[in-house]
């Protein structure tokens, strides 16, 4: 067999372009976690689909087995079933599943696993009005514990974004980094807190070849330093298709392949199918998988059982009896050893260092040297490559570092490294920092808050104080309930369901709890839109000449700006609940009774009794009420009139005709900020009920 790049790796660690150990880095504040090993067996998977909910079979009775220390590619046609597979070992999808995963050897604890993994998803999922630094930082304060001080958390920074060929680019926007940087920077900050699993989707997808080759050296290095490093690849090339360790090979939900990738040509061979002369054995499976040299795909599955073997190197190819699951065999041991050999630095120091801080089992109080070794410089053929090979010496701490994992009954474990008090306030400042940032959400609302304050104030100029144009004064009063509706609701709809792909990641890899995000970016948006409801109610109060007294224009203004509160809340029960379209579409639809019930078009009297607990529903009958109790309410004296006869010249008259002469401000005020909390609760609700949906 020809001698591979993954042949020269395992022989020495130095020989091979991944390698070349020109600069030599060490990563020592990392926290020490266990490595993993993780199991499946009989895995099935099916959803109900169409109007008859007809089950439909993805995953047909998988098994299969992923070490740590390997760099593991779930391969397969399109549609074989990968992202399923994927997202049912990192536990993101849960329902519609049978079968069992266990975890060195343990049934797999979703709670205790997820906080072991990292789920790198295919779109990056990046805030791109962070800078690469300020994202590390929020990633380090959120994952990090209080037992990590912040030098260490700037030198956890410093660290991994030079090991990743990211330093000179930490005062970069993320949104204009490339697309291997990127991919780059969602490795980096996962690995803050060093989980020892990470899955990846598609984590080549959209990269050219020089891109790709440096995203699987990085992934090739983090397994190499004891992880367990899973992803899902389309067809590598063979260059590529060498740094694999381990192959999992899916063709219509049933594995047809499961080993090393050297072994895949020659166990192909024993069953027929011999892979042509400089033929990329990857292309070679997934044709066959395809059915391109028959439908081979049986006598595949029958011989792999479905993924209960697993050809490793060195080993004959099965024919006997299953191999045992889950096992910690000699087997075992050999590959355990394998794997130190080769993360394991040439200096001898380092490895002293891993030793002596192996007895403890605290996840994340102590800390192991990795060695890194980078390569950023050109290979000869003019692409740069980073090459990081990091050693956890996760063999020495194996038996040890085992318990934590295990003990998954009733050993109470923190579900979050820091306070959910402390979440809230690092999503609260990342989000004032991307408020501050973004143009739409900013200054543009400013500008329009100015700009329509004005037109108002020069359409209804000097209104406010005439009793003959007390209609048009009314019709000012429901426009502001309009305008300060449409403008808060809209813009949450548009940006809240943007922000849902991040939350996802983010929430499902553990960085905060839902309640704590949710209270951050409900809190965040607060003081802007209280900044220019007040800046739009001083320009249109002052200009039509509403009544000077202070106290009234108090009342107008907490009218006013419970309106947009309530307005928001509408913005995000839609944005949680549904897409940007259909939020766009019919958040302003559904707004249309509450502006028909509001008091303004009909008074209350004149509803018919039927409809008229709508008008209770209505929260812009509460604004437009509160506001003209303010501007026509609590005795104001008689307006001045130049007309003859002046039908509005007393203030209580128009109360009377709109029916509010009984009407009570603070009622209206109560009634807003019930509306606002039970919004609140329910968008939350809609967001936490969004989020298991998916799963
Ligand atoms: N929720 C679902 N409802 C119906 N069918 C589904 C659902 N999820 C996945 N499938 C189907 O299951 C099969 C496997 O999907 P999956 O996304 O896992 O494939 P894949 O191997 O990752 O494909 P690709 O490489 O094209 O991304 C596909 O035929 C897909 O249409």
């Amino acid at each position: 067999m020809e001698t591979s790049i993954l042949d020269d790796v395992r022989k020495s660690p130095v020989k091979v372009l991944m390698q070349p150990c020109s600069q030599t880095k060490q990563l020592t504040h990392l926290p020490k976690r266990p490595p993993v090993d993780i199991a499946f067996s009989e895995l099935t998977y099916t959803v109900r689909e169409g109007r008859k909910k007809k089950e439909k079979t993805i995953l047909k009775s998988v098994s299969g087995q992923l070490r740590s220390g390997e760099l593991t590619a779930i391969m397969g046609p399109s549609g074989a079933g990968k992202s399923t597979l994927l997202n049912i070992l990192t536990g993101y999808k849960t329902s519609g599943m049978k079968g069992s995963i266990t975890t060195n050897g343990q049934e797999r604890n979703l709670r205790h696993f997820s906080k072991l993994s990292a789920y790198i998803m295919q779109d990056n999922q990046l805030h791109g009005n962070l800078t690469v630094g300020e994202a590390m930082h929020v990633a380090t304060g959120l994952k990090l514990g209080k037992d990590v001080d912040k030098e260490e958390k700037v030198e956890v920074i410093k660290e991994i974004l030079e090991t990743l060929g990211l330093l000179e680019h930490s005062r970069t926007m993320t949104s204009n980094l490339s697309g291997g940087q990127k991919k780059r920077l969602s490795i980096a900050l996962e690995l803050v807190n060093n989980p020892p699993i990470m899955f990846f989707d598609e984590p080549t997808s959209g990269l050219d070849s020089s891109s790709c080759f440096q995203c699987i050296s990085l992934l090739k290095s983090l397994a190499r330093g004891g992880r367990t490093i899973i992803c899902t690849i389309h067809q590598p090339s063979a260059r590529l298709f060498e740094m694999f360790d381990h192959l999992y090979t899916l063709a219509d939900g049933q594995c047809v392949y499961q080993g090393s990738t050297q072994s895949l040509v020659p166990f192909m061979a024993t069953l027929g199918l011999v892979c042509p002369s400089y033929h990329n054995p990857a292309s070679f499976i997934i044709e066959v998988a395809c059915g391109e040299y028959g439908d081979n795909t049986r006598k595949l599955v029958n011989a792999i059982q479905n993924g209960k073997h697993n050809i490793r190197d060195g080993k004959s190819f099965p024919t006997g009896p299953i191999e045992k699951l889950n096992n910690a065999s000699e087997d075992k041991v050999g590959d355990a050893e394998e794997n130190r050999n080769i993360a394991v630095d040439p200096s001898p120091s380092d490895n002293k260092d891993g030793k002596s801080s192996s007895g403890n089992v605290n996840l994340f109080a102590s800390y192991v040297t990795n060695d890194i070794a980078k390569d950023s410089e050109g290979t000869g053929d003019g692409q740069s490559r980073v090459v990081i090979p990091m050693d956890l010496s996760i063999s020495e701490k194996q038996d040890n570092v085992q318990t934590p994992l295990m003990n998954t009954g009733n050993q109470k474990l923190q579900p979050y490294p820091i306070s959910e008090a402390l979440q809230f306030w690092l999503v609260l400042k990342r989000t004032l920092l991307f408020s501050r940032r973004d143009w739409t959400l900013m200054y543009l609302r400013l500008f329009a808050h100015i700009l329509v304050g004005l037109l108002i104030g020069a359409l209804y100029y000097d209104i406010g104080n005439d009793g003959a144009k007390v209609l048009s004064n009314l019709g000012f009063l429901f426009f502001n309930m309009l305008f300060l509706m449409y403008t808060s609701m809209t813009i949450t709809i548009l940006s809240f369901p943007l922000e849902m792909p991040v939350l996802i990641k983010e929430h499902f890899n553990r960085w905060y709890s839902l309640r704590s995000y949710y209270l951050a970016i409900t809190v965040s948006d607060i003081p802007f839109q209280a900044i220019f409801c007040v800046i739009y109610v001083a320009i249109v109060y002052y200009f039509t000449s509403q009544p000077p007294e202070m106290w009234r224009f108090a009342m107008f203004l907490a009218a006013c700006l419970l309106i947009s509160f309530v307005a928001q809340s509408v913005g995000l029960v839609v944005g949680a609940a549904m897409n940007v379209q259909n939020g766009v579409f019919l958040a302003p639809v559904m707004s249309v009774p509450f502006l028909l019930f509001s008091g303004f078009f009909v008074s209350f009297d004149a509803i018919p009794i039927y409809l008229r607990w709508i008008t209770y529903l209505s929260y812009i009958r509460y604004g437009f009420e509160g506001t003209a109790l303010a501007t026509y309410g609590y005795e104001r004296e008689k307006l001045k009139c130049h007309q003859a006869y002046c039908h509005f010249k007393a203030p209580e008259t128009t109360l009377e005709e709109l029916d509010m002469l009984n009407a009570d401000f603070t009622i209206d005020i109560i009634a807003l900020v019930v509306i606002f909390f039970v919004l609140r609760i329910s968008a939350f609700v809609f967001l936490r009920w969004k989020l298991m949906s998916q799963r």
